[in-house]
């Protein structure tokens, strides 16, 4: 999983078109979110089996920056191993239920073009990027 986290004072986004005919139905096309953690995500092949691992590296972000609302956004676009749509869903849609057990969590709609902006804070932290893999299998 590879993941660019953006700690900001707002994220604002509106879903414009469909980029997949099995795209998430949505009720509301534009959102706002003041004072949040936004990890862009590119869920990869195999995620499915690292999603511990990915709760507790958001979650150390979040602690790091102060930010108690997690706005996850899906992103095609920080990898070259992208796990399929219905994995990725399935994923994402499972990273926001562990979350939300010690947070307020926020998910952008899956499978649309979307316009977005976003006020980064500019503080040390507030611009990371982390590449989650499972653990390192033990040497036989
Ligand atoms: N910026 C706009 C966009 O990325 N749109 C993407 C994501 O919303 C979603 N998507 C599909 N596969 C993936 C994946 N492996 N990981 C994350 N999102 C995915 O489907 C859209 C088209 O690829």
């Amino acid at each position: 999983m590879r993941v660019l986290f953006i700690h900001a004072d707002y994220i604002e986004y509106e879903a414009k078109s469909k980029a997949m005919k099995d795209a998430e139905e949505i009720i509301e096309k534009k959102e706002r979110y003041e004072e949040c953690l936004v990890p862009f995500i590119s869920v990869e092949e195999g995620d499915s089996s690292i999603l511990d691992r990915a709760v507790v590296e958001i979650e150390d972000v979040a602690k790091k920056v102060g930010a108690e609302r997690i706005v996850l956004y899906p992103y095609a676009h920080l990898s070259n191993k992208l796990a399929s749509p219905g994995e990725a869903m399935k994923v994402l849609k499972e990273l926001e239920k562990m979350l939300s057990e010690k947070y307020e969590v926020h998910r952008a709609p899956f499978g649309w073009y979307k316009s977005f902006v976003i006020s980064c804070k500019g503080h040390p932290l507030s611009e990371l990027s982390k590449e989650i893999r499972g653990e390192a299998k033990e040497e036989e």
